[in-house]
C-alpha cells in the first residue's frame, strides 16, 4: 500500500519487520558472505523502509539500517580519496556467531588452527593519517570508505598524533579518534553552562569536534587516538597484526595496550568475558571486541568483500544498559 494510505502504527509495524528482514540479509551478506537474495531485492526493501521512515519520522530507530550508512562528507571540507578503501566490519552478537566466523575462516584457509589478534573496539571516529618521510602531511575521516573529509588542521591539534615519526617512513596509518569519558563529562557540563545542547555520547562528541572547520574547537576538546592499521604493511616489516601494533608504538603512535594473541575460541571467549566486566572501568568507550586473523599473509589470502574484510569480525556488546539506569531515574 502507498505509505500515504497507512496509519502510523501500520507503518511502524511494517518498518519493524522490514528492519528485521534487512538485518538478516546484511548478516548473510557481510558476515556469512553468503547472500540469499539479489542486491536489487535488498535495495527495494531498503527503499520501502526509507519511504516509511520519510513519511513517519517518529518511527525511525537508531539501529535502523537506514541510520548505519557510512558518513557522507560535509560541505566546506576538501575531499580526500582513500587509495586503499577504509573498510568497516561485519558484526556478530554472540559467541555462537563468532564460532561460525572462526569455522568459516579456518575452512577458507584450509587450516585447523589459527592465531587471532583480539582488540578492544574503541567507540570513536575512524581516521586516516598520511606521513611522507616521517612527517605528518594529511589527515582525514573515513567518510563513506572511499572519500573522506580533509581534517589535517584539526588533527594537528591532537597531542597523541605525532608530527614527526621516529623513522623517516612514508606510510598511511589508520585508527580511532575518541573522546575520553572524563573529557566528555567536562564538555557536557560546559555545554549546559553555555546553554547549548549536550552531546549524546563520546562518539558523537568526538565526531562533532573533528568534523567542523575551526581547529581551535578541536584543540579545546581533549581528543585522543589509538592506531591499529596501515594500508601498506610492506613498509613496516612485520608479519602479524600484533607485531604491527608494537611497530606503530615504536614509530611514535599511541596504541591500545589491551590486545591479546589468542589461539582458539576459548581464549577469545575469556578475553571477551574479561573486558565485558572491565568495560565500565576503562577511561574511554568501547562498543565491542575486534577479532582479527593475526597473520598478515593469511589476511591477504582471505581478502575483503565489497564492504568488509573476511579476516576480521566485531563482536558487539548488547546495547548499553544506560537506558535502564535512565528509566530507573524517571521511575523514582
Ligand atoms: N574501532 C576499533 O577499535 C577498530 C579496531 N580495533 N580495528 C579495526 O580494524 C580495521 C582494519 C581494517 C578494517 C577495520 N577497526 C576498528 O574500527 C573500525 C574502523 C571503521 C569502522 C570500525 O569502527
Amino acid at each position: 500500500k502507498p505509505v500515504t494510505e497507512l496509519t502510523k502504527s501500520a507503518a511502524s509495524s511494517e518498518a519493524a519487520s522490514l528492519r528485521a528482514q534487512l538485518d538478516e540479509w546484511r548478516q548473510e551478506y557481510y558476515v556469512n558472505d553468503a547472500p540469499t537474495v539479489e542486491d536489487h531485492t535488498y535495495d527495494m526493501v531498503y527503499q520501502r523502509l526509507l519511504d516509511l521512515e520519510a513519511a513517519f519520522p517518529a518511527i525511525v530507530t537508531s539501529d535502523s539500517p537506514t541510520q548505519q550508512v557510512g558518513d557522507v562528507t560535509l560541505p566546506g571540507f576538501s575531499k580526500v580519496s582513500h587509495a586503499v578503501p577504509m573498510l568497516s566490519m561485519g558484526d556478530v552478537f554472540s559467541i555462537e556467531e563468532l564460532s561460525a566466523f572462526e569455522a568459516r575462516t579456518k575452512q577458507n584457509l584450509g587450516q585447523s588452527e589459527l592465531d587471532y589478534n583480539v582488540e578492544l573496539k574503541i567507540d570513536g571516529l575512524a581516521i586516516s593519517l598520511v606521513y611522507e618521510n616521517g612527517i605528518f602531511v594529511q589527515g582525514s575521516t573515513r567518510g563513506d570508505g572511499n572519500i573522506g573529509e580533509d581534517i589535517t588542521a584539526n588533527l594537528r591539534t591532537i597531542k597523541s598524533i605525532p608530527k614527526q615519526l621516529t623513522e623517516p617512513l612514508s606510510i598511511e596509518v589508520r585508527g580511532e579518534c575518541y573522546m575520553p569519558k572524563a573529557a566528555f563529562a567536562k564538555l557536557n557540563e560546559r555545554q549546559e553552562a553555555d546553554g547549548k545542547a549536550p552531546f549524546a555520547n563520546p562518539r558523537n562528541a568526538a565526531a562533532g569536534s573533528l568534523r567542523q572547520l575551526d581547529p581551535q574547537v578541536t584543540a579545546d576538546r581533549e581528543l585522543a587516538t589509538f592506531i591499529y592499521y596501515t594500508a601498506n604493511f610492506d613498509d613496516l616489516g612485520v608479519a602479524s597484526q600484533s607485531d604491527a601494533l608494537a611497530r606503530y608504538e615504536e614509530l611514535g603512535f599511541t596504541i591500545n595496550p589491551h590486545y591479546r594473541v589468542c589461539h582458539n575460541m576459548d581464549d577469545i571467549a575469556a578475553y571477551i568475558d574479561t573486558y565485558t566486566d572491565q568495560r565500565e572501568t576503562l577511561s574511554y568507550g568501547i562498543d565491542g571486541i575486534v577479532v582479527k586473523v593475526n597473520s598478515i599473509a593469511q589476511q591477504d589470502e582471505l581478502g575483503n568483500t565489497v564492504k568488509v574484510p573476511r579476516w576480521e569480525i566485531a563482536y558487539k556488546f548488547p546495547p548499553d544498559e544506560q537506558q535502564t539506569v535512565i528509566q530507573d531515574i524517571e521511575w523514582t
